[in-house]
This record gives structure tokens, C-alpha cells and sequence, in this order.
């Protein structure tokens, strides 16, 4: 794996991808330096044949939101021509399933990147929210538009338009994240979902996560469509036969990318 300075990557030899937000000292706050490195190690990690990618921020935060130092003094020209914030949506078009595990503050941008993840799973006290209105600005990494999907517009306008701060609990009312668990276990029970995933039918799990992503960019009959298409293609692999094969043989499954 490459070196990095604002974050770290490994990939076990189960494939397990661990991309880790390494700034402690200013709470995981993604600044220019980290968003590059953040491309560069999403490569990294889906040319290295990981199944399943899990994202945590070190220490007391996921992450803090888009580093306010070194944004303040940016105009709308430096912003605009450099696009800048757009290399985060990069983790929305990761091909293998991501899974958010998180610790601490996930506020601004660290909320947002926390949503493009696939499954959501946050420590007892995790907080999420997006206080960009109280910095005179709105979400740029795509909260107004994933909180919106998610949550529906009376909430996603009373979180982006107060900017509160929300708890892990109501988090997962709200249908932002799918578990809560102990703090100190986030990463822990991360694991144990990518091992799940990395154990299955790696095409099964690609046309799985593709048709979920479908269903919120088409219309029903599209997506219904999609998702047959996938469910016949998936007769003309091994896998197929070999999970149906190992059900009925009362044994478990051995697909071959496992
Ligand atoms: C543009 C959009 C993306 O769409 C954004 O994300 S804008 C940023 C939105 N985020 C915020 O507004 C959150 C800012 N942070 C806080 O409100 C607080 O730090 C806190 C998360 C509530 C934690 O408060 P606490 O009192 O526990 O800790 P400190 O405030 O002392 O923070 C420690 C240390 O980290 C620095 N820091 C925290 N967040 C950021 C940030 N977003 N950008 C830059 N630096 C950040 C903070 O300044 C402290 O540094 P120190 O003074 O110790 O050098």
C-alpha cells in the first residue's frame, strides 16, 4: 500500500479494505490534501482486489466537515474553477460495498461522505448533522440531495436548516444509518459484515449493491427491468449453481471470488 499522510489504507487477507480519516488533531476535518488522498487510496483499494471497503475516521470523530481554516479565505473563483469538494463523490461510485463505521462527530462533509456509504453503522454516542448554515454556507458534497432521498424534506429542511446536531439513535430513526452499536466495537462490527460480504458470490454482490443504487435514480418499472435483467444474468455464472448446489446439500456455499 502507498504511504499516506492524512489517512490510512490496508486490505487483510480476506480482503477487507480499512480506510481510516487520519487527522485527529482537527477532529478528521477534510481539507485539499485529504480529499486527494482520498481518491488516490479508493483506486488503491479496488485495484487491489478488496471486496468490500470499510470507512472510519481515527480518534474522537468520524469527521469534523470540510476543514474551515483552510476554506475561509477561499473565494468563488478559487471554488468554482478547482470544482472543489467534487473528488469526494468518488466513494459514491465505488463498484464493491462500503460500509461507514462510525465514531464521534460526523458533521458537515464528514455527514455527508458518511451517506454515500452503503451501510451505515454507528458507536452509541456518534452525532451527525450538517451545521453549514451556521458558517453562512449549505452543504457542498451533496447533503442537501442524499439527507433529502433519505429522510424526506420536512426533516432533511428542519437538519440543514437549523443545523442541529442529531444522536446515533435518532440517526437510525431517521433511516440514516441501519445499526447502532457499543462505542470501541464500530470497526469491530464493520469487520464482521465485510466478512460476510467478501464471502459471497462477488457478482451476486456487485448486481445487488447496482440494483439498490438503481432504485433511487429511476423510476420503478426502469429499476423492476434492471433487476430482472441482473437476476437472469446471474444464471450464466458458477455461483448460481453452486449456492443452489450447497443449499440442497445442506453444506455452505464455496463460490469461487470468495
Ligand atoms: C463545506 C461543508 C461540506 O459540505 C462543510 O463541511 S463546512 C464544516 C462543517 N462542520 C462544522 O461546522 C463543524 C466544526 N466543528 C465543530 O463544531 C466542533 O469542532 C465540534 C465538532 C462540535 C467539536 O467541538 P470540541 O469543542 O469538542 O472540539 P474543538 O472545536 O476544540 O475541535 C478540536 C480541533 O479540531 C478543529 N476542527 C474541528 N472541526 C474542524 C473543521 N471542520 N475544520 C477545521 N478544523 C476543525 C478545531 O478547530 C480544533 O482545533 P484547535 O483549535 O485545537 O487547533
Amino acid at each position: 500500500m502507498a504511504h499516506y499522510d492524512t489517512l490510512s489504507l490496508t486490505v487483510d487477507d480476506d480482503r477487507i479494505a480499512q480506510l481510516t480519516l487520519d487527522r485527529p488533531e482537527a477532529l478528521n476535518a477534510l481539507n485539499s490534501a485529504m480529499m486527494a488522498e482520498f481518491a488516490a487510496a479508493l483506486v488503491e483499494a479496488t485495484q487491489s482486489g478488496a471486496r468490500a471497503l470499510i470507512l472510519t475516521g481515527k480518534g474522537r470523530a468520524f469527521a469534523a466537515g470540510a476543514d474551515i481554516a483552510e476554506m475561509r479565505d477561499r473565494t468563488f473563483g478559487s471554488m468554482s474553477d478547482a470544482n472543489h469538494l467534487a473528488l469526494w463523490e468518488r466513494l459514491a461510485d465505488l463498484p464493491i460495498p462500503t460500509i461507514g463505521a462510525i465514531n464521534g462527530f460526523a458533521l458537515g462533509g464528514g455527514c455527508e461522505i458518511a451517506m454515500m456509504c452503503d451501510i451505515l453503522i454507528a458507536g452509541e454516542s456518534a452525532s451527525f448533522g450538517l451545521p453549514e448554515i451556521t458558517l453562512g454556507i449549505i452543504p457542498g458534497i451533496g447533503g442537501t440531495q442524499r439527507l433529502t432521498r433519505i429522510v424526506g424534506k420536512a426533516q432533511a429542511m428542519d437538519l440543514i436548516l437549523t443545523g442541529r446536531r442529531i444522536d446515533a439513535d435518532e440517526a437510525r430513526r431517521l433511516g440514516l444509518i441501519s445499526r447502532v452499536v457499543v462505542d470501541g466495537e464500530v470497526v469491530e462490527q464493520a469487520q464482521v459484515i465485510a466478512r460476510q460480504i467478501a464471502g459471497s458470490s462477488a457478482r451476486a454482490v456487485r448486481a445487488a449493491k447496482e440494483c439498490v443504487l438503481r432504485a433511487d435514480q429511476s423510476s420503478l418499472s426502469e429499476g423492476l427491468l434492471f433487476e430482472r435483467r441482473w437476476f437472469h444474468s446471474l444464471f450464466a455464472f458458477d455461483d448460481q449453481t453452486e449456492g443452489m448446489t450447497a443449499f440442497l446439500e445442506k453444506r455452505p456455499a464455496r463460490f469461487a471470488d470468495a
